[in-house]
């Protein structure tokens, strides 16, 4: 048998917009009228194992809301099919479903029918539950007496008093205080162990990483990404840096305009080792490796420069012959070539680019430069936070 917890094919779910109530109202009772069309969320596929966490990860009104209701099965879904196995705890909009005017107690009775807890079993697991929402006397009070917080409180050791197959978590815990935000964080990591899939949405990174081994990134409603967490949220974080970079491609700090381009002085090929076909190709082993060739004037030795950046953020580093000391390795007819390399890259998973410069031998005149001439994604394994792995120590 499958050990797939969650099978998701081709999800999709269709709002209908009309521009009034009037208008909404028209087209339930005479049919048609005219309703926009809107896709919250479209062709999400994955499948999930037994213990496998997913973090949802997307900008505001990508749809992530949309994928944890359709999995929670609050929603019914307008396309594709969705498969789950075992039983289902949805931690959304917590406290949500809690009657104001009933006291905890009353609603705990109340919500535990809703979620499949009869009165035996709730009788046996009440202490523990109340015990986890530490509300002590407060749970003869009404609910509307209740802080958003002690409401989070007793809705969440309700929701997760029976250990789930399949857990699916929003942002409600950023409510709680920091010290049940941990005992929740705590039960949710003992239910991972004990073998529970989690579905956990956010807009923490930090935590996805912390929590997901597989991540799922939606975009305008559509899935962009799944796969391996450091995968996705490379990408994720690229796409959100482009948007802030989008009005300019910054120019590289320090470096003065080429001057135009002549015949006997320019940048002939540049060529990164070791990228696989991917788009962007990603860097195969620790290494990166650049090899420049270059033609220069008669009787002068150039200096090659190349430029290291993030590919929608900061510059990393740059290095040239000239500041190395290093004469590029003559190929005769005014031909010129330099390889560098970086050992064990130390930079985090991502994407990059390198800028490649051509100077005179006194590396002042620029004499031809190829910005942004070729682009990688680096794979670091350890999903630190961060860009650049720096030497230190810990003591
Ligand atoms: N009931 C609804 N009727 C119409 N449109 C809706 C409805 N619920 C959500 N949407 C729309 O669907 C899209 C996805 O919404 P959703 O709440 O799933 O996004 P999200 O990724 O959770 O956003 P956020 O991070 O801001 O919470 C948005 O454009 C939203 O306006």
């Amino acid at each position: 048998m499958s050990s797939s917890v969650v099978q998701a094919s081709g999800l999709g779910k269709q709002y209908r917009l009309y521009p009034s109530a009037r208008a909404r109202l028209r087209a339930l009772l005479a049919g048609g009228g005219a309703a926009r069309s809107h896709w919250a969320l479209q062709g999400a596929s994955f499948s999930l194992r037994r213990g496998q966490c997913l973090g949802v990860v997307g900008d505001n009104g990508a749809g992530k809301s949309t994928l944890l209701k359709l999995l929670a099965g609050t929603l019914a879904p307008s396309t594709g099919t969705l498969s789950r196995h075992g039983r289902v705890t949805a931690i959304l909009e917590l406290g949500a479903g809690f009657h104001p005017d009933f006291t905890g107690y009353e609603n705990l009775r109340f919500g535990a029918g809703l979620i499949g807890i009869d009165t035996a079993q709730l009788r046996a697991l009440e202490p523990g539950i109340i015990a986890f929402s530490e509300l002590g006397e407060a749970m003869a009070r009404p609910v509307k007496t209740y802080s958003s917080g002690m409401v989070v409180r007793l809705a969440f050791a309700l929701v997760t008093a029976v250990e789930p197959d399949l857990l699916i978590v929003d942002e409600a815990l950023a409510v709680g205080d920091q010290h049940f935000q941990k005992k929740c964080v705590e039960r949710i990591e003992q239910f991972r162990k004990n073998g529970c899939t989690i579905v956990f949405c956010s807009h923490s990174l930090y935590h996805v990483r912390q929590l997901c081994d597989v991540a799922l990134w939606l975009d305008g409603g559509a899935q962009r990404a799944f796969g391996p967490t450091e995968e996705v949220l490379g990408g994720y974080e690229a796409h959100v840096r482009a948007q802030e970079a989008a009005q300019e491609a910054a120019p590289l700090p320090g470096v003065p305009d080429a001057a135009p381009a002549r015949a006997d002085a320019r940048i002939e090929t540049v060529r990164v080792a070791n990228l696989d076909e991917g788009t962007p190709p990603t860097l195969q082993g620790p290494d990166l490796e650049l090899t420049i060739e270059v033609s220069a004037p008669a009787g002068e030795c150039p200096s090659i420069a190349m430029m290291l950046e993030q590919a929608h953020g900061v510059g990393i580093t740059s290095t040239s012959t000239q500041r190395a000391g290093v004469r590029p390795q003559p190929l005769g007819g005014g031909r010129w070539r330099a390889s560098v390399r970086f050992p064990a890259l130390a930079l985090h998973t991502g994407e990059y680019v390198v800028s490649v410069y051509l100077f005179d031998a006194s590396g002042l005149v620029v004499y031809d430069q190829w910005m942004r001439c070729a682009q990688f994604r680096h794979v670091y394994a350890d999903s630190t936070p961060g860009l650049v792995r720096l030497a230190h120590e810990w003591y």
